[in-house]
């Protein structure tokens, strides 16, 4: 019998995993998501990083477990905030574990059928993705929200229906408070 070798790894004060596989998130790879387009547009002469991304994953294999840091920087389009894309798992089934580590905001989840839940993270707050919801993190606050995702290594994502009808709800910033307010271009 091979072993793998075990690993420990200290995540940074700025969320960094040393090691880990970066992905960074643009504005621009993110067409379509938000809802003020003309909101978009204009913010997209600066093209800010909405997100990065430092995955830590093994072959996809059942039984063996990934896990990956995300700094979502704090941002509006329009009123909307800043969010990740959101992803259903390409093997539905599978469950995942949330671990805020800094900042402000929360996660939004949706079950095939449109019902959606939100709830709010902060420093120390554990959610628990079940099987079958899609699940997208926003950042409420004005500092980099920071949170550890742990989640099996045959996961996948599948962004399809998402990045095609969006999550029923949107969370916005109105009167100085954050809302959740139907998504008008939300379609069953
Ligand atoms: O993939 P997104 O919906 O853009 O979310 C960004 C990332 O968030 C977390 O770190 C998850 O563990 C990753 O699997 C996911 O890729
Ligand atoms: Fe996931």
């Amino acid at each position: 019998m091979e072993y793998k070798k075990p690993l420990g790894v200290k995540i940074e004060e700025n969320g960094v995993i040393p090691g880990a596989k970066k992905l960074v998130r643009r504005l621009s790879d993110m067409k379509g998501y938000f809802l003020d387009e003309e909101a978009y547009e204009e913010l997209l002469k600066e093209d800010p990083v909405v997100y990065e991304v430092y995955a830590v994953e093994q072959e996809e294999k059942d039984g063996d477990l990934n896990f990956a840091t995300t700094v979502l920087y704090p941002g509006k389009v329009g009123k909307e905030f800043f969010f990740t894309k959101g992803h259903f798992h390409a093997r539905a089934d599978r469950a995942e574990i949330y671990y805020g580590i800094k900042g402000k905001g929360g996660m939004l989840l949706q079950t095939p059928e449109g019902e959606v839940e939100w709830i709010p993270m902060e420093p120390g707050t554990v959610v628990y993705v079940p099987p079958y919801w899609a699940h997208r993190t926003v950042n409420t606050g004005d500092e980099p929200f920071i949170f550890l995702a742990i989640y099996p290594a045959d996961a996948g994502h599948d962004y399809g229906s998402i990045k095609e009808k969006g999550f029923a709800k949107l969370v916005i910033e109105e009167d100085g408070e954050v809302k959740l307010v139907d998504n008008p271009r939300w379609k069953e």
